[in-house]
């Protein structure tokens, strides 16, 4: 059994101010490129009917000033206007920069911050020639969520500051918990410092590489790998063909390996997905057998039947066909959310 979510996104540029804001800059008329993502349950909505009520409701705030149609202009406000103007019940996730966001899902309000931190590091526990066992590094990104009633923008900021200067240009193996730095040690590693800091810390996520990360909530792990593959559908009635880059992303939950310090290897999620990529990537989707149609829905489901008994901690698989179209397939009800 699984949940069936239609994704929808969409962007506005718009002018803002915000009187009393904790943050001063933000007092003055200032600007952003928002971002939209709305999730819904398809048993409520269809993907058009999805993407046009979105769409509908960002548009009198495209090229605007948003003081002149919300009374409460910041992320928050912006998301809950946006929720309660698409008639289906939405999880929206709104990014005014490429730092700072909310998230409002029924009675569920957080705000989020998004930084980055750059550091080298090895893993000592895989097996000898992985190439995660060689000094190498990444630009980590960070993704901190909180319960917008008990926290804010201005308190994200000022509970990572501490922690950034720590882990930016370390080797992360020398620093006090983190001599097996995988992601989803550094994800309990950051909650675990932070908890105390920060009122109603929701969860923290660790992206590692441009398509792998991990996430934590004080109590379980989720992992995902994402992939791309270019595929041929059909769009019209006639059977005329387009293509798509898809990206697939693949979630899983989990405990840690308590030696490795991971759910699964991503390397691992990669290669157990391999004959079921080969199959998808650079082909046409509704020739595969068993697909019901190029329909992204159709793929997902059929992605999840032929990966799940090679990944039974397979918990959630998200496929764009555009970057404002999507699915999301849960199999656990705690998938819902975190979106990404
Ligand atoms: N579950 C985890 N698996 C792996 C971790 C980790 O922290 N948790 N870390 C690594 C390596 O450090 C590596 O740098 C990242 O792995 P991977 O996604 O395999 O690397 P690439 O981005 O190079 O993968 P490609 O998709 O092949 O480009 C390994 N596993």
């Amino acid at each position: 059994m699984h949940t069936t979510f239609l994704l929808a996104a969409t962007g506005f540029e718009a002018a803002r101010r915000i009187p009393g804001a904790t943050d001063e800059r933000l007092i003055n008329t200032h600007g952003h490129s928002f971002r939209a993502l709305a999730r819904a349950d398809a048993t409520h909505t269809d993907q058009a009917t999805l993407e046009a009520a979105l769409a509908t409701a960002a548009a009198p705030l495209h090229y605007a000033q948003i003081n002149d149609t919300l009374a409460d202009p910041d992320d928050l406000g912006i998301a809950r206007y946006l929720a309660d103007s698409i008639s289906s019940p939405v999880t929206l996730a709104l990014q005014s920069s490429m730092r700072r966001g909310a998230l409002v899902d029924n009675n569920l309000a957080l705000v989020s911050l998004t930084v980055s931190f750059e550091a080298a590091h090895q893993l000592p526990q895989v097996p000898a020639g992985h190439k995660c066992g060689r000094l190498h590094g990444h630009r980590f990104g960070v993704r901190l969520f909180a319960d917008a009633a008990r926290c804010d923008h201005m308190r994200l900021e000022a509970a990572w500051q501490p922690l950034f200067e720590r882990l930016n240009h370390r080797y992360l193996n020398d620093i006090d918990g983190l001599d097996n730095p995988t992601s989803e040690v550094l994800a309990k590693w950051l909650f675990e410092r932070l908890r105390d800091t920060l009122p109603g810390l929701a969860w923290v996520e660790v992206r590692e590489t441009h398509s792998a990360g991990s996430q934590y909530d004080g109590q379980h792990f989720n992992i995902w790998k994402e992939q791309r593959f270019e595929s041929a559908v059909p769009f019209a009635q006639d059977g005329a063909y387009t293509g798509h880059s898809y990206l697939i992303r693949l979630m899983l939950t989990g405990d840690l390996d308590r030696t490795m310090g991971w759910v699964l290897d991503f390397g691992d999620v990669k290669d157990r997905f391999k004959p079921v990529y080969r199959q998808l990537d650079h082909n046409p989707l509704d020739r595969l057998s068993g697909i019901r149609n190029g329909k992204s829905t159709s793929v997902a489901e059929w992605v999840h039947v032929h990966l799940a008994p090679l990944v039974p901690e397979l918990s959630r698989i998200d496929l764009y066909d555009t970057a404002e179209r999507g699915v999301s397939l849960t199999f656990d009800h705690d998938m819902r959310w975190p979106l990404l």
